[in-house]
């Protein structure tokens, strides 16, 4: 009934919930009282006898009109107040909670990538799950303990009235949930099939439409309308469900209210006062009666919707613990030049590191060919990324990276290449926090990066990857995501580094706008407008992921050596498939099945003939000069 959880969500005031019940049944006390004085008014001007329960009401018009007005103002008030606290917990815990659960998607100390849920879910979580579990507060929780203060209400009301009426209206109220309680579980059950069917609908149409291009390829789209709307008749008719599970607690509830009040009327007729006053005995305890099971049968009403805000509150505290969960991460050390200078200076290359340095030395163009399990490309003093029996297993079990050693300088560029599937993503995803619980040692600067923040990874690092989002908006939007106000000059740089200032020009300028998912765009126009984002960050690590993989061939070379260029200020690390993205990188990593197969200059691992020259010979005759 009352979810100890839910009371701790953002913006939850369960003082506010009580107060609304308090309010609540004092504005009820003050209604079902008038209900008594308008009787005994209207008994005493048609000149009846009125009950010795009713003798507290004034007779003279001065005092009558005062009483009257005072529960008119009592009633009016309270009225106003619960509204007004309602409005003001409604408002609070709605923005509390919607910042909550955006914050738990866009913190910058998240981990992961992936939200967890479906986005569709979460979208309904944002909107109508914050909704629900507001309205719980403000009218679930307040109606639930309003029911229970109207038992002493009724009691006081009825008592003077007819003690065995009193008797049956609250033996009545206190039964009437078991009346529902059979069927509830089951229509709970119904509400919250209900809410899945929701999700899955959703999730299923929004897949099919990013899909919608293949679908038509394939004859396929008239398939996925059927099952969608398959899908959605089942979704009407659970809904329907839910509708006539609600319709049946309350006609339960009302049989239950009005047999309760046929007996209480008719205990007043056989043993309460006789004569005119009977009547108005009966009058007060059946239009009372009324009054008085109202909060409950709204509570009966809205049982399903309190249950469903249960759940919905939950999946919402999940979230946001889940998020705490990330948050928390140790002391990093500063991202500053001068603190990552100092963080090198207390690591001492140690005897892996010399071995490592060794090996490199030591390699010719045979050495090179074999299993490079240790490559040390730092060059000198200053650190940047150094890998040590680096090993990634993925939740599935699958091992994607094994025991991997090698040493990246704080500046040049570094080609990270291999066939599909040899791990060169799980190793940037590793890289930018994406991907977590790596075993062996993965630093930058000198720290471990499971100990940084994704905020401080954040400001370290910029990872472009040749799948990044385009938003709808302008050309320098896109540029500057976060409105960091770049001047024009730094963002037509950007964009001629890249090779756009044609594009830009033709479009129109910096604010020439950009369709949905960059739709006004080619593929490779995309991947260079991401780019100059990057370059804008101006970090000390770069990742470039397949950034160029839809870039021709003219461009990709001047993007090759924007990479080599960027090397000489920041360590650029450029994951590719194509070999010749790499060929003036100042080192290269190869990957083979998840190990560190080869490592050296371009010519070097040609020169070796091992698996990366083989796979350059399968490239060369799709490229120039070779
Ligand atoms: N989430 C995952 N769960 C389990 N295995 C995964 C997951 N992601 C990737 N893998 C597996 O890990 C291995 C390395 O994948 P990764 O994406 O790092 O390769 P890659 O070298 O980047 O490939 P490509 O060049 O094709 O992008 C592959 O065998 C892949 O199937």
């Amino acid at each position: 009934m009352i979810s100890k959880r839910l009371l701790h969500l953002p913006g939850a005031r369960m003082g506010a919930s009580l107060l609304l019940a308090l309010l609540q049944t004092i504005g009820a006390l003050a209604e079902v009282l008038l209900l008594p004085v308008a009787i005994a008014a209207v008994g005493r001007s048609l000149g009846l006898a009125v009950p010795h329960a009713l003798a507290w009401v004034p007779g003279r018009p001065g005092p009558l009109a005062a009483l009257i007005g005072g529960l008119i103002l009592v009633r009016f008030l309270t009225q106003a107040v619960a509204r007004f606290v309602s409005a003001r917990l409604a408002d609070g815990m709605g923005k509390a909670l919607s910042q909550a659960l955006y914050l738990s998607v866009f913190d910058p100390n998240r981990q992961e990538d992936d939200l967890g849920v479906p986005a569709q879910t979460l979208a309904r979580l944002s909107t109508e799950g914050v909704k629900s579990v507001v309205s719980y507060f403000t009218a679930y929780i307040p109606a639930l303990v309003q029911t229970a203060l109207m038992l002493v209400v009724t009691l006081a009301v009825l008592l003077p009235v007819s003690p065995l009426a009193a008797a049956i209206v609250v033996i009545g109220m206190v039964s009437l949930p078991l009346a529902s309680k059979p069927t509830m579980g089951e229509n709970i059950k119904v509400q919250l099939g209900q809410l899945r069917k929701y999700d899955k609908v959703g999730v299923h149409f929004e897949h099919a439409l990013r899909g919608l291009n293949t679908l038509k390829i394939f004859g396929a789209d008239q398939r996925q309308a059927d099952d969608l709307a398959e899908e959605s008749e089942g979704f009407r008719r659970i809904t329907m469900g839910v509708l006539a599970g609600q319709l049946r607690s309350l006609i339960k509830a009302d049989v239950v209210i009005y047999t309760s009040l046929i007996l209480a009327v008719a205990a007043t007729v056989l043993i309460g006062q006789g004569g005119p006053a009977r009547v108005l005995s009966c009058l007060v305890v059946a239009l009372a009666g009324v009054r008085l099971f109202a909060p409950e049968r709204q509570l009966v009403y809205m049982m399903h919707s309190g249950m469903v805000a249960i759940k919905q509150g939950k999946a919402i505290d999940d979230i946001l613990q889940a998020r705490q969960g990330s948050d928390g991460k140790s002391a990093a050390p500063g991202t500053t030049a001068e603190s990552r200078k100092s963080t090198g200076s207390e690591t001492a290359p140690d005897a892996s590191l010399e071995t490592s340095e060794e090996a490199v030395r030591e390699s010719d163009s045979e050495s090179a060919s074999k299993q490079a399990d240790q490559a040390d490309m730092s060059g000198d003093d200053s650190l940047g990324i150094s890998a040590r029996d680096l090993t990634y297993t993925y939740p599935d079990g699958f091992q994607a990276l094994t025991d991997l050693n090698f040493n990246l300088p704080a500046k040049g560029h570094v080609g990270l290449v291999g066939a599909s599937g040899s791990g060169k993503s799980t190793l940037a995803g590793l890289l930018s926090g994406r991907l977590q619980g790596y075993a062996g040692e993965l630093t930058i600067g000198g720290c471990q990066i499971c100990d940084l923040s994704r905020e401080e990874l954040v400001g370290l690092q910029t990872v472009v990857r040749g799948t990044d989002h385009i938003f709808t908006g302008t050309i320098r939007s896109n540029l500057d995501p976060a409105g960091l106000g770049y001047s024009d000059w730094e963002l037509l740089d950007a964009l001629d580094q890249v090779g756009l200032t044609g594009l830009v020009q033709s479009k129109g300028g910096l604010d020439a706008h950009i369709d949905p998912e960059g739709g006004n765009l080619s593929g490779g126009q995309r991947q260079r407008l991401s780019i100059a984002r990057g370059l804008l960050r101006r970090s000390p690590v770069y990742i470039f992921d397949e950034a160029t993989s839809a870039v021709d061939r003219e461009h990709d070379a001047t993007l090759a050596a924007l990479m080599d260029a960027l090397g000489k200020e920041s360590l650029v690390l450029t994951i590719t498939h194509r070999l010749a993205g790499v060929r003036n990188a100042d080192s290269i990593l190869f990957l083979q099945e998840g190990r560190l197969a080869e490592s050296g200059g371009f010519r070097e691992l040609l020169d070796a003939g091992g698996g990366f020259a083989a796979q350059w010979k399968e490239q060369a005759q799709y490229e120039d000069g070779e």
